[in-house]
């Protein structure tokens, strides 16, 4: 997979290219491309914004800089994402779309954001997807695209240690995680729960689905809610 990211701040990316990351691009499993969006401004100045058209607040994203930014950076086979507090949610089920992606591009926006045209003369030649990475509101797009590029290159085979993780995600079954613990087995007089060192793996499993039921029924009942009828057994259902 390849990953471009066009922005105003290039060093705001850097983080991509550390720890597990930065491992995955030393692999070769992914490529990671970040690019400054002043690259392709064309006056002395270097601008890339302007005043909104019928007044209000803030600069706007000017459309003869994005648009052959973009031009040059997105290809045949790219799916261009814009982070934006208008979007559609970001989810573990849209990371696993886009893990399966050869291409994706992201454009980060600043100031109110990017003219409305740069996505919709896009959207002519590929897929465009305008994306919240949930309901609070930035300063720019940059942050958005670290959450998401973490989200979905850890789903790419090779990437994590420990596939299994991947598929036993938080979401991933429509639950919350339930707590994990490690040694020590007591901890500021705090114990481990007893069934995790029983060595009953059928209690275990019980025990840690019962977990995830009861945290997503206090945390997020919302979760429950979108759960298929048959996702619940009768016990789930006492719990
Ligand atoms: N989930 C999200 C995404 C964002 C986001 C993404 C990109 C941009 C580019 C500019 N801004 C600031 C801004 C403020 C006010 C209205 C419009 N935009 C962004 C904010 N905020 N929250």
């Amino acid at each position: 997979m390849r990953i471009d990211v066009v922005t105003i701040f290039p060093e705001y990316l850097q983080p991509l290219r550390a720890a597990l990351l930065g491992r995955a691009i030393e692999r070769g499993l992914i490529d990671i491309g970040v690019h400054d969006l002043r690259d392709w401004t064309h006056d002395v100045h270097r601008a890339v914004d302007d005043s909104p058209y019928g007044g209000g607040p803030g600069m706007v994203m000017k459309p003869q800089v994005w648009g052959p930014a973009l031009d040059e950076v997105c290809g045949e086979d790219t799916r261009l994402v814009v982070p934006t507090p208008a979007g559609k949610p970001f989810t573990q089920q849209l990371a696993h779309a886009y893990a399966a992606e050869q291409h994706l591009v992201f454009a980060c926006g600043r100031y109110e954001g990017i003219d409305q045209r740069v996505v919709d003369d896009a959207a002519e030649r590929m897929p465009v997807d305008e994306i919240s990475i949930g309901d609070y509101v930035l300063v720019g797009g940059e942050a958005a695209v670290l959450v998401m590029v973490e989200a979905v290159v850890r789903l790419l085979p090779g990437v994590l240690g420990n596939p299994v993780s991947a598929e036993q995600d938080s979401f991933s079954d429509g639950l919350l995680e339930g707590p994990s613990y490690t040694r020590p087995e007591v901890w500021r007089e705090r114990a481990v729960p007893d069934v995790l060192r029983s060595g009953n793996h059928a209690l275990i499993e019980r025990w840690r689905r019962d977990q995830a039921l009861a945290r997503t029924f206090d945390r997020r009942p919302d979760l429950l809610e979108r759960l298929p009828e048959e996702h619940l057994d009768k016990h789930d259902r006492a719990v």
